[in-house]
């Protein structure tokens, strides 16, 4: 059989995708279907950590945060990654799939808090980590808190599993001509203003050299094909 192409990849899923049909939240079937995508490419025993967002609860910049305070509106976005990675790893437990969620921000009767030695020894021991919490810091992103871990654990590749099928010329979401790139650069992307990620996410990853795929969530398949370095999304690289 086809070896995977990376030994330990940082995986980004979106908080959004997670509402599957919904106008908020967690859907079910969605976290179900996702969590089984990440079982196969756990299975194959690839060392998998994982990024999620928190769009489908609450972002810092949402028109409904509009009128708070920025920083405490964020506290509240990061609050809203926890919620999701306990779903997710509970979804996990659920298929037999062990993984441990560490926070960046200090709730210890709840999930432990982020050690980089203590994240290392659980990917070595094979089990899943979830980085709750973001970057533990307002004004950041989870994709930058994806950036972040990605390049401390050493991941070969940061996986960022959208809503869209890769990166664009513009958003295709708003532009139906946009055009989907097979590769881009770190450098082309910020100079584009290519809003598929943050700009401190894509520096970060190309100060670091950490190349980044962008591919669809909802396909299915997308994350298995990815991980045996097929051509699925589109590659940013320095
Ligand atoms: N040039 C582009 N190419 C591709 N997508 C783009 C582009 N510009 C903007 N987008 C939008 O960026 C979105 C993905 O980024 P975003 O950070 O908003 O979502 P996410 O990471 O999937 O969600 P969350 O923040 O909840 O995890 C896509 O759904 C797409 O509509
Ligand atoms: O490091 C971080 C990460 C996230 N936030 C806040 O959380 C929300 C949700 O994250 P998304 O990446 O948008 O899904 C984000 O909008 C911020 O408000 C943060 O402050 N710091």
């Amino acid at each position: 059989m086809t070896k995977p192409a990376y030994k330990r990849v940082l995986l980004k899923l979106s908080g959004e995708a997670l509402m599957g049909d919904d106008a908020f939240g967690i859907n079910r079937a969605t976290i179900e279907r996702m969590v089984a995508d990440v079982a196969e490419v756990a299975k194959l025993g690839v060392e998998l950590a994982i990024v999620i967002g928190g769009g489908n609860i609450f972002r810092g910049v949402a028109p409904g945060a509009q009128g708070m305070d920025r920083a405490t509106a964020d506290y509240m976005g990061m609050l809203a990654t926890v919620m999701n990675s306990l779903a997710l790893a509970d979804a996990m437990r659920q298929i037999g799939i062990t993984a441990r969620v560490m926070s960046a921000i200090g709730i210890e009767q709840v999930v432990e808090p982020y050690v980089r030695p203590k994240a290392l020894q659980y990917l070595e021991e094979g089990k899943v980590v979830v980085f709750a919490a973001g970057t533990g810091n307002p004004f950041f992103t989870t994709d930058t808190a994806a950036a972040l871990r990605g390049s401390e654990i050493g991941a070969e590749i940061v996986l960022k599993a959208t809503k869209v099928d890769g990166v664009y010329s513009a958003d295709p979401k708003k532009e139906a001509g946009a055009t989907l790139y097979s590769s881009i650069t770190f450098d082309e992307a910020i100079a584009k203003h290519l809003q598929v990620m943050d700009a401190t996410a894509f520096a970060l990853c190309r100060d670091q050299k950490l190349p980044i795929k962008v591919f669809s969530i909802v396909k299915p398949g997308a994350l298995k094909r990815v991980v045996m370095g097929e051509d699925e999304g589109t590659l940013v690289h320095v």
